[in-house]
Order: C-alpha cells, then structure tokens, then sequence
C-alpha cells in the first residue's frame, strides 16, 4: 500500500495540506515526494501535464490532480473509515458548493494578498475579508462546517490557520476581529492529529513568503 501510494508536494502549499489531512483521517501510509516548484520534477510534469502543479496523488502508478480532487478519490478510494463528504446527495452538494467557495475567496484572493504591492491589493483584501465574514455566518455555532463531524469543507479550509499570520500581516487586518469563530475553529480543528501533523509552523510560512516577496521583488 505504501510503495504504489505518492504525494507530490510542497510542505508550504494550502492545496497540499488538505491531501495531508484526508489521508491522515483514511490512516493511509504513502510516500511524501517534497517537489521544489521553481525546478519541476520529470515525475511531476510527467504527472500533471496539464497544469504542472503539486498536489498529486499518485497511485498504483496513476496520477490524481487538483488537491478538492484528491480529497475526493481519497474518500472513495478508502470508503470503509472516516468518512470525508457526508452520504446525501444534497449534502455533497453544499460541501462542494462551500470548498469551491474557499478555493477563490480564501486561497486565490490571499494569494494576491502578499504577491501584490500594498496598492494593488484593495479589491483582493475586500474578497477577503468578505469571505471570512460569509464563512463565519456559514459556520455560525456549529463545531465544524459539516455539523458535528470533520469532513471536507473543514479540510478544505483548515490550511489557512497556517496562513492565517502571513495574510493578517500583509493584508494588514486581524483575524480575531474578522473572524472569531473561525479562530476559535481552526484552533478544535487543530486538536485532531490529522490537521496538526499536516500544518507547518505559522512562523515558518509567514518567513518563506517574506524570503519569496524579496525574490519576486515585492519588497
Ligand atoms: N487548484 C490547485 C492549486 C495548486 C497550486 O496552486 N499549487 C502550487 C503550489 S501551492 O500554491 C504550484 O504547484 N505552483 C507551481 C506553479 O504554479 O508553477 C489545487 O487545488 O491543487
């Protein structure tokens, strides 16, 4: 199981934890490929062609692309435990709905938030603390997105309690006051193993993207 089972990633990608997290959940033992994204590997191009990105699952020599993806095959592909999406069809349906939501209002906009100049950054801070206020309404008093259980849209989300500083810090806001309830969340998720051993160092991320800004000029 261990040898046809290989994560290409990157210890500091949002989209690579998520894998992290559903495969810890499944207990799934597999190999951690760490890619260096400025010097692709041949494996990675060779497995994502289309968009030369990490995460990949690969398994049994297959490759699976695009981290909401992965969760999903990782899902299907162990359904005897720790269920990731719930059974009904219409409660799919809204977590994908909120995990797609995530994906352009919380990773794509911070994204902007420390890659653009102070100036051009207006409009991507207003996305985004827009959308931390629509998650906490989302989330409103439950204890996790899904309800009563860690599933996918936790999975998808929790990746940002590690990015929470770099963003507070280059957005200029603070997490607290935009989004208590979430603070309060990440930190529950936090107490499952699957989420703690998958999350890097705050600090860590917040001064590789300060090294990255240097490179790309920012600073
Ligand atoms: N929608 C995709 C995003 C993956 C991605 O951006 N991966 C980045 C590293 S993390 O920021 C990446 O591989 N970038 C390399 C490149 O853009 O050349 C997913 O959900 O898997």
């Amino acid at each position: 199981e261990t040898k046809d089972l290989v994560l290409l990633n990157c210890w500091v990608s949002p989209y690579g934890m998520r894998c992290q997290i559903a495969l810890a959940e499944k207990r799934v033992e597999y190999e951690h490929k760490e890619e260096n994204v400025m010097e692709k590997s041949p494996l990675l191009l060779q497995s994502n062609p289309v968009h030369k990105k990490i995460p990949v699952l690969v398994h049994g020599g297959k490759p699976v692309c695009e981290s909401l993806v992965i969760v999903q095959y990782v899902d299907e592909a162990w359904p005897d435990r720790a269920p990731l999406l719930p059974v009904d069809a219409y409660g799919r349906a809204q977590a994908r709905f909120w995990a797609d939501f995530v994906d352009k209002k919380i990773f794509e906009c911070g994204t902007k938030l420390w890659k653009l100049k102070k100036e051009a950054q207006g409009e991507a801070k207003e996305e985004f603390t827009e959308g931390l206020k629509l998650l906490e309404d989302e989330l409103g008093e439950k204890k996790y997105f899904g309800g009563d259980a860690f599933g996918f849209v936790d999975i998808a989300l929790v990746p940002l309690m590690a990015w929470f500083r770099t963003y507070e810090s280059f957005g200029s806001f603070s997490a607290e006051t935009e989004a208590p309830k979430l603070v309060a969340w990440g930190k529950r998720c936090m107490e499952r193993e699957s989420v703690a051993m998958s999350l890097p160092d705050p600090a860590k991320v917040y001064e590789l993207v300060c090294f990255m800004r240097k490179m790309f000029g920012l600073e």
